[in-house]
């Protein structure tokens, strides 16, 4: 099966600033990978070239098989990127049927609303939702059109714990490739089956969650990652 997505010796600098150093991943179908590193990192500018919305300066991206640009343009990949606003005075069915008919083969309404743990919320107003929920009404917009792939960039920043947990909880993906940045390490350990860690705009680990801990607690791997204390 064709990878979902295909990054080989990817490089973007911003003037004097070298945001992604030589990255290269693939990551095949159905995978659920998290992209974690500190500020600064790297994981937007990964995630908006993987989009096909900044040119790389060197190495090139490619999403099943295809160029990034023509793959998002034909809906196989949904998005949830940060500080997306939400209009006012809609509802959760108003705002996900709008979503759904913006898409040539949107995902049934009914499906959206299950796998977004929506239920029930319908007909509620998405400005008086949680900040959870609100963040799964945002999940729901990326799912509208059926995509292969959904690209989540932090998905939860901003977010208190319990927020967080109402946001992750009743989620399904369904066989679908996500790719999610985050620096909860949590929701890596928890949702991923992969994680890919980022320091200054190079991979410093790649692995499952139980292979980056190596027998102790994922903080600490993280930390001693980013510090250069584990090459
Ligand atoms: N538009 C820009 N102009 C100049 N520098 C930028 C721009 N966008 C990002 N950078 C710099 O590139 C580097 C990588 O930033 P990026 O936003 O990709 O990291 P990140 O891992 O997503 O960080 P965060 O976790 O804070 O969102 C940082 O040093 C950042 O300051």
């Amino acid at each position: 099966m064709t990878d979902a997505i295909v990054i080989r010796g990817l490089r973007k600098a911003y003037r004097h600033v070298l945001a992604v150093d030589d990255l290269s991943l693939t990551v095949p179908q159905g995978q659920r990978l998290a992209l974690l590193g500190p500020n600064g990192a790297g994981k937007t500018t990964t995630i908006s070239v993987l989009l096909g919305l900044l040119a790389p300066d060197a190495g090139a991206t490619s999403l099943f098989g295809r160029d990034s640009r023509s793959a998002v343009n034909d809906g196989l990949v949904g998005v949830m990127q940060q500080e997306i606003g939400l209009p006012p005075r809609v509802t959760v069915r108003e705002l996900v049927r709008f979503a759904r008919a913006v898409f040539p083969a949107p995902l049934p309404y009914d499906e959206i609303v299950a796998q977004t743990g929506l239920t029930g919320l319908d007909r509620a107003r998405v400005d008086r939702l949680s900040g959870g929920q609100r963040q799964r009404v945002r999940f729901a917009m990326a799912l509208a059109g059926d995509p292969k792939l959904l690209v989540l960039d932090e998905p939860t920043a901003g977010l208190d714990v319990e927020a967080r947990r109402d946001f992750w909880d009743g989620l399904s993906t369904s066989g679908r490739t996500v790719v999610f940045s985050s620096h909860h390490l949590d929701e890596a350990d928890r949702f991923a089956d992969r994680i890919v860690v980022l320091n200054r705009g190079r991979l410093v680990a790649d692995g499952t969650s139980a292979e980056i801990k190596r027998g102790g607690d994922l903080e600490d791997a993280f930390l001693a990652l980013i510090s250069g204390r584990i090459a």
